[in-house]
């Protein structure tokens, strides 16, 4: 991306705030006037000194001359702060509301994405998090610099710069030249920083992924006492990006060497052609302050040149990922206008392929019918494709080949808002929301009142042990064990009430009691509604009206639990393992006795 591109882009944010850019550009208007007011006042001074030397004038002269040199030298300073507060503070507060868009316009906008964006390897949470946190802040830092620190230093140069012509041609000449020269050695410095730079935001996405990942997992890192090789992972990023920095740190102190050459080199010729002036006549002695002055006006801007450059280039790399995600319009999902009145819930998948975006080819040619008010399961071994059917089905992915019909209408032709609305999906593991136990339950219907909740809570047989702790429903979901979360998420699926229901083991990660409440609780909400269950444990699936067994991404068989039985294949091998691990000999003797 170029910086015209990237003006481009950035347009629209500012645009609403035209005003504060007015203000702050008056500001700056003034400052770069205010700016010189010191080189006069010291050209003034040095000639009034001199005066009074060679013409030996009255004491109260003297005292006249410094009461005005500090008069005005006090006055200046009161307006200068003056007008830097007011660029700071308008430079703040356009910061401020362009970094709140920037924010705001990247979630709306990642939100509205497939969930194959947020899985895709280059988008694990900790580097987008980068990604966005870093191009949001390197963008309002570009816009905050320029109109509080890039604007006012080149008005000032410039006005600076017109003085020193204004003053002779030949100072003029000299601090104009100084000028390509700085910018040749900042162009070159950044260009030499630029690859730098790109390695060090790949080595911090990756280090912020990384801890990310320690804290996700710090358990199981703890329980296998691999801290040492997670230690080593990090000292290896770390070392990464140290080496980077460094190598930064080396390409800046030489140019940087080099500019202050640069910058000596004009001033000396500024000093040696204002004394020559001076001797000449042609100039009084306080012309060398000033000269020295206005130049030094002219060189600050430059001196920071490669900074701003840097930042801006920075903000250029960082603008690109953001600018990248924010414009991932072929990641928007898709979604059709049709909205039935009533769902029946009939799903018929019409020989469906599908590969996930890393190229594991999980379904392959798979025929399925749902019957609407059933009961369906699936069933098959670990990575058999039963959850991928259940993400096309919820559409947050699309089939690679082959037809998903609902009713009878392709699942793509319907709204996908009111899709979801009427699909309650209870996964192995759900997720729970930093909030109270009431705003969990209540994600599953946002305006249901709280008699509503309490009655879901009861049916997911979770009131009972909620009403005993010391907050009640405001106690915080986050702490609770896995099984009293997971039926903290199947209230919030009583409460959402929806015709369709996904179950993905759901009773997984509960114990034997949970787990028989919930398959009550999942029993009544079964009642009247279009249900597919996945899962492992035959309690659940065995009163199915149809069972579809998987392996490696076929269908193997399907049928009621008797039928598909009776064939003999993959359906009632994992019976028989399931029949087997139970021990069943064993807990019939001890149940007879
Ligand atoms: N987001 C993903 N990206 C890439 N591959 C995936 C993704 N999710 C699943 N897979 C792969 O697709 C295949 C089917 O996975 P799926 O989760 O559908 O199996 P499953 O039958 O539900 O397994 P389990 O019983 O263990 O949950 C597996 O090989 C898995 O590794």
């Amino acid at each position: 991306m170029t910086f015209y591109q990237l003006y481009k882009k950035l347009k629209p944010y500012v645009r609403p705030y035209r005003w504060i850019i007015g203000i702050t550009l008056f500001f700056t208007a003034l400052g770069s006037f205010v700016g010189q007011v010191n080189a006069f006042i010291m050209k003034y001074t040095v000639d009034g000194i001199s005066d009074y030397i060679t013409h030996q004038e009255t004491v109260r002269n003297g005292f006249l001359l410094l009461l005005f040199v500090g008069t005005a030298f006090i006055g200046k300073e009161l307006i200068h702060v003056f007008i830097q507060i007011g660029q700071k503070f308008y430079g703040e507060k356009l910061r401020i509301f362009i970094s709140k868009d920037l924010a705001q316009t990247i979630i709306n906008k990642i939100l509205t994405y497939n969930v194959s964006f947020f899985t895709s390897d280059d988008n694990q949470s900790g580097k987008l998090q980068t990604r966005i946190d870093k191009g949001v802040d390197s963008l309002t830092r570009l816009v905050q610099n320029f109109f509080i620190d890039i604007l006012p230093l080149f008005a000032t140069a410039l006005v600076a710069l017109l003085m020193m012509f204004y003053s002779n041609w030949i100072i003029g000449v000299i601090g104009l030249c100084v000028i390509p020269i700085y910018f040749y050695a900042s162009t070159k410095q950044a260009q030499r920083l630029k690859g730098s730079r790109q390695y060090i935001k790949k080595f911090r996405e990756e280090k912020s992924h990384g801890i990310i990942t320690i804290l996700e997992s710090i358990l199981v890192i703890k329980s296998f006492v691999r801290e040492d090789i997670e230690e080593e992972k990090q000292l290896q990023l770390q070392n990464n990006l140290t080496f980077a920095q460094i190598s930064i740190r080396k390409i800046r102190t030489l140019f940087e060497a080099s500019k202050d050459i640069i910058e000596q080199l004009g001033l000396t010729l500024i000093i040696l052609i204002t004394t020559y002036f001076i001797i000449n006549g042609q100039m009084t002695i306080g012309a060398i302050m000033f000269n020295i002055m206005l130049f030094n006006n002219v060189a600050a801007p430059i001196r920071q040149f490669h900074r701003i450059y840097g930042e801006m280039h920075d903000a250029l790399i960082y603008s690109e990922s953001y600018f990248e995600i924010l414009e991932a319009d072929s990641q928007k999902e898709q979604s059709g206008s049709y909205i039935p009145e009533k769902l029946k819930g009939k799903f018929e998948i019409k020989n469906v392929s599908f590969t996930y975006p890393n190229g594991t080819e999980a379904l392959k040619n798979i025929n399925i019918t749902i019957e609407p008010q059933e009961i369906t399961a699936l069933v098959g071994l670990s990575g058999a494709g039963k959850t991928t059917i259940v993400n096309l089905l919820d559409r947050f992915y699309e089939p690679s080949s082959g037809q998903i019909l609902l009713d009878g209408v392709p699942l793509q032709d319907y709204d996908t808002h009111f899709l979801r609305e009427n699909i309650g999906l209870v996964l192995q593991k759900n997720h729970i929301f930093n909030g109270s136990i009431e705003e969990n339950i209540r994600y599953g219907n946002p305006t249901a009142p709280f008699e509503e909740v309490i009655d879901a809570a009861k049916k997911a047989h979770i009131h009972e042990q909620i009403m005993e702790m010391p907050d009640k429903y405001n106690t915080k979901a986050l702490n609770l064990s896995g099984g009293q979360q997971q039926r903290i998420a199947i209230a919030r699926l009583f409460l959402k009430n929806p015709p369709i229901i996904f179950l993905d083991e759901p009773t997984a990660s509960l114990d034997a009691i949970a787990t028989e409440q919930i398959k009550n609780s999942i029993d009544a909400i079964k009642q009247n509604r279009t249900v597919i269950i996945i899962s492992h444990s035959i309690s659940q699936i065995i009163d199915s009206d149809t069972i579809y067994s998987m392996n490696k991404g076929r269908i193997a068989e399907c049928g009621s639990h008797e039928e598909i039985y009776q064939m003999g294949g993959t359906y009632s091998q994992i019976f028989d393992s399931m029949v087997r691990s139970l021990n069943i000999e064993k807990i019939s003797q001890t149940i007879k006795k």
